[in-house]
C-alpha cells in the first residue's frame, strides 16, 4: 500500500518564502523606526536642544527596560511558552505604542504643554538607578528627550521581542531547509530599512523647506502599523501550520524555566553571546552617530535649493537605484544559469556605483552613509547561502571582526587627514563604509544561524533572548558612552556652545570623533580574540559551526 505523505505549509518553498516575507517586512519597518532620528542628530540639536549627551541618552534608552528590567528574558520565556505567532503580534503592538509616544514627544504639540513642564520638573533623579549611574534620565535633560526616551524604551521592548520571535519563526519554518539564507534575507531587508531611513528621515524632516523632526517619526509610526498587520497575517499562517503538524513540538516536550540553565552551561553559547555583544556594540551605536561623524569629517558644499541634486526627486531616483542594487544582488543569488548570475552581478555593481556618485553629488552625509546597509542588503543572503551549503561560520566571524577594526581605525585616523579634500574624503569614506558593510554581512550571516547548533530546539527562543539581552547591555551602554566621550573630548566646543560663541548648528558639525572611534575599534579587537577562541572550542567540542546546515 502506498503511504500517503502529509504535506504541510512549510514543505512548500513558495509558502515558506511568503511567510518569510511577512516576517522580514515587519522587521524592515521596525529597523526604519529604530534609526529614525540617527540621520537628523544635527536637527535634534538645533530644533529641540538635544546635545550629544541628550541624544546618546535617548538613543540608549531603547534597551533600558530590556536590560535592567530583564524584559528580554521575559520575552524569551513568553516566546517559548506562548509560541511564535502570539509573541509576534504582541511585539508588533508594543512597538507601535512606544513609537507613538516617541512621536508625540518630538512634536510641536508637546512643546509648551503641561506635560513638557512636568517632564522638565520631574525624572531628574531616579533612586537606585542614579546611584548606579544607569539612569535613563538626568538633571537638565530636555523634556522632549525624556519623554521620547520613555517611548523608545517601550519600542525597544517590542523590537527586540520581534527580533527573537522572527529568528525562532525562521527556525520553525526553515530548519532542514535554507535556514541561513532565510535569516540572511530577513536581515538584508532589515538593512534596506536602515538605508531607507538614512535617506528618507531627513527628507521628511526638511519637507517644504520647514524643519519639523516629528514628520520623520510619524513616517516611522505609519510603517509600524504596517508591521503589525504583517504579524497578524503571519499569525494565521502559523496557526494553519500548527493545525497541520498538531503542535507536536510544544506539546510533547514543553518548555520549563529550568531549561534556561542548560543554555547557560553551554560554553559555545557564551562565546557566541559575548562575541555578539562586542561586535554589535561597535556597529549599531556607531550607526547612530555615523552620519554626524561624516558631517564632522567631510567637506560638503552647500547646494542651492534650486539645484537638481538638492531636490526630493533625486532622492526618489536614488532610492529606486538602491532597490535595483538590492534586487539585482538578491536575484544573482537565486539565478540558476551562470550568464544570468553574471548579468545580475554587473547590474548590481553598476547601480551601486551610480548610487555612490549620486550620494557624492548630493553633498550630504546621510546619502553617503546610506551605502553602508546597502552592501549588506546585497551580500548577507549570499553569505547565508554559503553557510547553508559550505559552512565556515566561525571563520566568517573572525574575518568580519578584522574588517570592523580596520574600518573604525580608518575613520579615526585616515579620514580626518582628508578634511578639506572633498573628493579624497568622499572616496575614503565610501571605501571604508563599503568594507564595514561587508563586515556587517559576514558576522550576522554566520552568527544567528549558528545558535540552533548550540542549543536544543525547544529553548531556542530563550537562547536568542539571552543573547539579545547580553547584546542589549552593549547597545544600551555604547550610544551613551559615545555621547559622553564626545562631549568630554571636545571641551572647547562644548564650552563655546554653552557661552554662545558658536551656534548649535556649527557645534553639531565640529566634533572630533577620534576617541569614540578608537573605543569601537577596541571592541573589534576583543571580538576578534573571541572569534579565534570560538574556532578552537568548536573544533574541540564538535559544535559543527564550520559545517554546512544542509547536507547535500
Ligand atoms: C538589534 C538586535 N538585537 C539584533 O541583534 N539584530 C540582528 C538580527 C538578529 C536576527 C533578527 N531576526 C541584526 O543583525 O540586525
Amino acid at each position: 500500500m502506498t503511504e500517503k505523505i502529509q504535506k504541510t505549509l512549510r514543505d512548500s518553498a513558495g509558502m515558506r518564502w511568503m511567510v518569510l516575507f511577512f516576517l522580514a517586512f515587519a522587521m524592515f519597518c521596525s529597523y526604519i523606526f529604530m534609526d529614525i532620528l540617527s540621520p537628523i542628530k544635527d536637527l535634534m540639536q538645533s530644533t529641540r536642544g538635544w546635545d550629544s549627551t541628550a541624544f546618546g541618552t535617548m538613543q540608549g534608552s531603547e534597551t533600558f527596560l530590556n536590560v535592567f528590567v530583564f524584559f528580554l528574558i521575559f520575552a524569551g520565556i513568553i516566546l517559548d511558552k506562548m509560541g511564535v505567532r502570539f509573541t509576534a503580534v504582541l511585539s508588533g503592538a508594543v512597538m507601535l505604542v512606544g513609537a507613538t509616544i516617541n512621536w508625540y514627544a518630538v512634536t510641536e504639540m508637546f512643546q509648551g504643554s503641561s506635560l513638557e513642564t512636568w517632564f522638565n520638573e520631574n525624572l531628574n533623579y531616579i533612586p537606585g538607578f542614579d546611584e548606579l549611574g544607569i539612569s535613563p534620565f538626568y538633571l537638565g535633560m530636555p523634556a522632549s528627550a525624556k519623554f521620547a526616551a520613555i517611548g523608545f524604551m517601550i519600542f525597544g521592548c517590542g523590537v527586540e521581542m520581534a527580533g527573537i520571535t522572527v529568528s525562532r519563526g525562521i527556525v520553525k519554518w526553515f530548519k532542514g531547509h535554507e535556514m541561513a539564507l532565510a535569516m540572511g534575507s530577513e536581515m538584508a531587508l532589515a538593512r534596506l530599512g536602515v538605508a531607507t531611513c538614512m535617506i528618507f528621515s531627513p527628507v521628511f524632516a526638511k519637507m517644504g523647506g520647514v524643519i519639523d523632526v516629528s514628520r520623520s517619526v510619524a513616517f516611522g509610526v505609519v510603517l509600524l502599523m504596517i508591521a503589525l498587520i504583517m504579524f497578524i497575517v503571519y499569525f494565521f499562517l502559523d496557526k494553519k501550520l500548527d493545525s497541520q503538524t498538531g503542535e507536536a513540538e510544544e506539546k510533547d516536550d514543553p518548555f520549563k524555566i529550568s531549561d534556561i540553565g542548560n543554555i547557560l552551561r553551554s560554553r559555545g553559547f557564551w562565546l557566541v553571546a559575548l562575541l555578539c555583544v562586542l561586535y554589535y556594540s561597535a556597529i549599531f551605536p556607531f550607526q547612530k552617530y555615523a552620519v554626524n561623524m561624516l558631517q564632522c569629517n567631510l567637506t560638503f558644499t552647500k547646494l542651492s535649493p534650486e539645484s537638481f541634486w538638492a531636490g526630493n526627486t533625486v532622492t526618489v531616483i536614488q532610492y529606486v537605484i538602491m532597490l535595483i542594487v538590492a534586487a539585482a544582488a538578491f536575484a544573482s543569488n537565486f539565478s540558476k544559469g551562470k550568464t544570468m548570475k553574471s548579468v545580475m552581478q554587473v547590474v548590481a555593481v553598476v547601480a551601486l556605483v551610480i548610487f555612490c556618485y549620486m550620494g557624492y553629488m548630493r553633498q550630504s552625509a546621510e546619502t553617503v552613509f546610506a551605502v553602508f546597509p546597502l552592501l549588506a542588503v546585497g551580500i548577507t543572503p549570499i553569505l547565508g547561502n554559503y553557510v547553508d551549503h559550505k559552512g565556515k561560520a566561525a571563520s566568517m566571524l573572525v574575518v568580519g571582526s578584522l574588517l570592523l577594526i580596520a574600518c573604525h581605525l580608518t575613520f579615526a585616523f585616515i579620514l580626518p587627514m582628508f578634511k578639506g579634500n572633498a573628493v579624497g574624503g568622499i572616496i575614503v569614506a565610501y571605501v571604508t563604509i563599503l568594507v564595514l558593510g561587508a563586515s556587517f554581512s559576514l558576522v550576522p550571516a554566520a552568527l544567528w544561524p549558528s545558535v540552533p547548533k548550540l542549543v536544543d530546539a525547544k529553548i531556542i527562543g530563550s537562547a536568542y533572548a539571552l543573547i539579545f539581552w547580553i547584546q542589549n547591555i552593549g547597545l544600551w551602554l555604547f550610544p551613551l558612552l559615545i555621547g559622553k566621550v564626545l562631549d568630554q573630548t571636545n571641551p572647547q566646543l562644548v564650552s563655546d556652545l554653552k557661552n554662545g560663541l558658536i551656534s548649535p548648528e556649527e557645534a553639531a558639525m565640529s566634533y572630533d570623533y577620534t576617541v569614540p572611534l578608537v573605543m569601537l575599534a577596541c571592541l573589534g579587537v576583543a571580538a576578534l580574540i573571541l572569534g579565534f577562541v570560538l574556532k578552537i572550542v568548536d573544533k574541540k567540542y564538535g559544535y559543527r559551526l564550520e559545517e554546512p546546515n544542509i547536507t547535500e
